[in-house]
């Protein structure tokens, strides 16, 4: 993702750009005054290198002079993007990780020119003591952004209240509630840019008035891309809905009479006795793999919050809308929101609630865990689950991130259990460097599709949504109420 990891906007000047700009000012007309200022960046900038230098060497006495005396810039990053963090995260030196954090202002998400963050670097070294101080320092950033926004948003709802008595309520379908640079739920939209733009990866409101295309790729994996030839929702995510169904499901059954799933359909089929209700609600239906899944349980109630067209035109011709329990909920899960405020939609008591959208950020998915106390059905059984690939394009940010977000279902009373589910291909065919090409965005470099008359752009070069060498496996959240 971006300089500051995925999302993390974080814009500063690269030491190249600190550079150009002394350049720029020393060719300015007012010769004396740039010439100070050339020179004082020039200066700034040596400082910074030599702290990196001085980190790699070890050189304790110069490291803490250069950041505690001389207020070294710990935040310049070289040629190759290292920052001074980068380089104590080589060397293994938790001194100087939490020096250059504590009195210095190192930022812990920058990422260097090969997008690894310096805990990706503390972790592949091995340097157990160095990462764990800088997953401390990114959880504890985190947390105070989502502090931060939350205070934003409610001063900004309060200036939409005073507006509202007198103006009429507009729509915010699809729009973002606060407009925040945090992480993106799934990771296609990395342009390494550090900016936001009105993409239809990152912006919601894009991503829903766009086309979408449903096709398959160079592996016969059915795939939906966006109208930028992002991957919405890949074939091969299979293994990840699979053992999502199963883990959100079979408490439900297992509370059921003590029965598998199996035994109990059968029983009350041969019988013909109403079956107890099993209610899921599944959010971002996709390619619909994971409301498949949901349907070999034969819930009662069936419940699809989907509201892109082209996305709602495919599952009505593959059937959706006559399976047995389904029922799509036309809009957003805000718009549902509302509605379930208004009394316009019902509170049912959800055993299973699944949660996977796009072109959404981590304060979307931070919104939606603070319904969840009333969504779920008060049963022990109850499970909530959602698609976990915040910050999986490097193995700091996707364990800040799940440190995030079990702390914030914590707040709202759900425990979090862990599963692991293995992305490197071997479930679904091939392994190894096939498996982690697959987990790239659209698997379709350099391709351009055409189909059901909408014409996508080429891939200009592969995004990686998932980091499968640095990540590592997938992590499948189990949340439930707390006791
Ligand atoms: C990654 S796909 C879901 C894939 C699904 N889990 C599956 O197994 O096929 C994301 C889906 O979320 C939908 N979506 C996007 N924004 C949404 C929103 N604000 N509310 C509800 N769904 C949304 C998209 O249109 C898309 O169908």
């Amino acid at each position: 993702m971006p300089p500051a990891g995925p999302g993390f906007q974080v814009s500063l000047p690269t030491s190249n750009a600190f550079a150009a700009l002394a350049s720029h000012n020393s060719s300015s007309t007012d010769l004396t005054s740039t010439t100070v200022a050339a020179a004082a960046l020039d200066e700034r900038l040596a400082l910074a290198l030599r702290l990196v230098d001085a980190v790699l060497e070890h050189d304790d006495h110069l490291v803490r002079t250069l950041i505690e005396q001389e207020r070294a810039d710990c935040w310049v990053q070289d040629q190759q993007g290292w920052t001074a963090l980068h380089a104590a995260a080589y060397t293994g030196n938790v001194d100087h990780v939490n020096l250059l954090l504590r009195k210095g202002n190192a930022v812990w998400a920058l990422t260097d020119n090969l997008g690894c963050t310096a805990g990706d670097i503390a972790f592949s070294m091995n340097h157990g003591e160095a990462y764990e101080a800088l997953l401390g320092e990114g959880v504890r950033a985190e947390m105070l952004r989502a502090v931060l926004e939350a205070t934003q948003q409610s001063a900004s709802e309060d200036g939409e209240a005073a507006e509202d008595s007198t103006e009429p309520v507009a729509s915010t379908s699809g729009t973002r509630p606060d407009q925040g640079d945090d992480v993106s739920m799934r990771e296609a939209n990395d342009d390494g840019s550090g900016a936001v733009p009105l993409s239809t990866a990152s912006d919601n409101a894009t991503f829903l008035s766009s086309r979408l295309v449903f096709t398959h790729d160079a592996a016969g994996q059915p795939v939906a891309l966006d109208a930028e030839g992002n991957g919405v929702m890949m074939g091969w995510e299979r293994p990840i809905m699979a053992r999502t169904v199963e883990r959100c499901c079979e408490p439900a059954w297992a509370d059921r009479k003590g029965r598998t799933w199996d035994e109990l359909v059968k029983e009350e089929d041969d019988e013909g006795n109403d079956r107890e209700p099993l209610r899921v609600m599944n959010v971002g239906f996709g390619l619909g793999i994971i409301d498949t899944f949901l349907q070999e349980y034969s819930p009662t109630s069936h419940l699809i919050i989907e509201p892109h067209p082209d996305v709602l035109a495919f599952a009505r011709e593959k059937g959706w809308y006559d399976k047995p329990g389904v029922r799509f909920y036309e809009g957003t899960w805000k718009q549902f929101f509302k509605d379930l405020e208004s009394g316009k939609e019902e509170y049912l008591g959800w055993d299973v609630v699944y949660f996977d959208t796009y072109s959404e950020h981590y304060s979307d998915l931070h919104a939606f865990f603070g319904a969840l106390p009333d969504l779920l059905s008060i049963s022990d059984s109850a499970r909530f689950s959602f698609f976990h690939g915040l910050g999986a394009t490097s193995r700091l940010l996707y364990d800040v991130y799940t440190t995030v977000s079990e702390l914030h279902l914590r707040e709202i009373g759900l425990e979090t259990e862990w599963d692991q589910v293995d992305v490197s291909g071997t479930a679904g065919g091939k392994g190894g460097a096939d498996a982690v090409e697959r987990w790239s965005s659209t698997g379709l470099k350099g391709a351009r599709t055409k189909a059901e008359g909408v014409e996508m752009p080429a891939a200009e070069e592969e995004k990686k949504y998932w980091r499968e060498d640095m990540v590592g496996q997938y992590r499948l959240p189990v949340c439930r109420l707390g006791m």
